[in-house]
């Protein structure tokens, strides 16, 4: 049996009301088994987005959404496809505003500080972002990674002072044991899942405070997946984490705390173990039990 997927137990949900018990609809998540379940104590606030609302033209993607990221934590965005999770994603280091017609309000705040005050280099260097699909640059392995470096000024630096940190990037990646007797391999000749993790690398070179996950599993097989949940956890302790998933089991498996979106609005935050196993609400509880996707 695939580990990742035992067969999901019978259960039943409360919604809304307290009184109403419902039989849950066929659940997607309850398969999956929470793979490093946090207690959280102390909870350091490393960034909150306050009355946000993003807008294509005349479409309003994000509404109104408030919400925390906390550090040492995984905070997954979760919600039916155009329900804003992506949007949301990109305007946390302000990539949304490379969209044509895209227009922000409310406010985003990153260690106490406006990130509209922040230099939005400085500030993607301490956001850093990875795609959906892995895409490393035609070069090799070692140049990907040292990229980042070389672009924070180290333009000139020799190769062999950045091995150090190059090769601090590929081991929290996970990959060094894999890669680093072979650093000048092209990137493009890795599997994907190396390809992902490569982009992960890339991403950490630039020691950000907050990584951004775009669905960052779903081009990838069961067990490359498997591979980048794990090394969320790890990284986790380090950063604060913020994934959109569509992979429900994914959400529950790696996620800390789930907001759960739909039609650009925020409907329900909280633990993961709340949203998915005690959803407050009657659409969350639809959602999380697979009534609609
Ligand atoms: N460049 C754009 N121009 C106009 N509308 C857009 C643009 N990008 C996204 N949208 C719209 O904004 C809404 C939110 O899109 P977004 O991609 O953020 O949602 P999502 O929840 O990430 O969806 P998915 O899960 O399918 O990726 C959708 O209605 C989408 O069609």
């Amino acid at each position: 049996m695939d580990p990742l997927m035992p067969p999901p137990p019978i259960r039943r949900i409360v919604v809304d009301a307290p009184h109403v018990v419902v039989p849950a609809p066929e659940p997607e998540t309850n398969g999956a088994v929470r793979m490093r379940p946090r207690v959280t104590t102390d909870v350091v606030e490393r960034m909150r987005v306050e009355e946000l609302t993003i807008t294509y033209g005349p479409k309003v993607a994000v509404n109104g959404v408030n919400l925390p990221v906390h550090q040492g934590e995984v905070l997954a965005l979760i919600g039916p496809s155009g329900c804003g999770k992506t949007t949301l994603l990109r305007s946390l280091n302000r990539l949304v505003e490379l969209t044509p017609g895209a227009a922000r309000g409310g406010k985003i705040v990153l260690d106490g500080d406006d990130v509209d005050a922040i230099e939005v280099t400085s500030l993607r260097r301490r956001i850093s972002m990875v795609f959906q699909q892995p895409n490393p640059f035609p070069m090799s392995i070692f140049d990907n990674v040292a990229y980042a470096l070389r672009e924070q000024g180290s333009k000139r630096v020799k190769r062999a002072e950045l091995m150090a940190p190059v090769r601090n990037a590929l081991e929290r990646a996970g990959l060094w044991d894999e890669v680093g007797d072979d650093l000048d391999r092209p990137a493009l000749r890795m599997s994907g899942g190396q390809q992902q993790r490569l982009c992960i690398a890339r991403a950490l070179a630039a020691d950000p405070e907050v990584l951004l996950l775009d669905e960052p599993c779903s081009a990838l097989d069961p067990r490359s997946t498997a591979t980048i949940e794990e090394l969320i956890l790890q990284l986790r302790e380090s950063l604060a984490v913020v994934i959109v998933t569509h992979n429900l089991q994914q959400a529950y498996r790696i996620a800390d705390r789930v907001a759960f979106m739909y039609l650009g609005e925020l409907v329900e935050y909280g633990l993961a173990e709340d949203v998915f196993e005690r959803p407050q609400h009657t659409r969350t509880a639809e959602y999380v039990g697979g009534a609609f996707g």
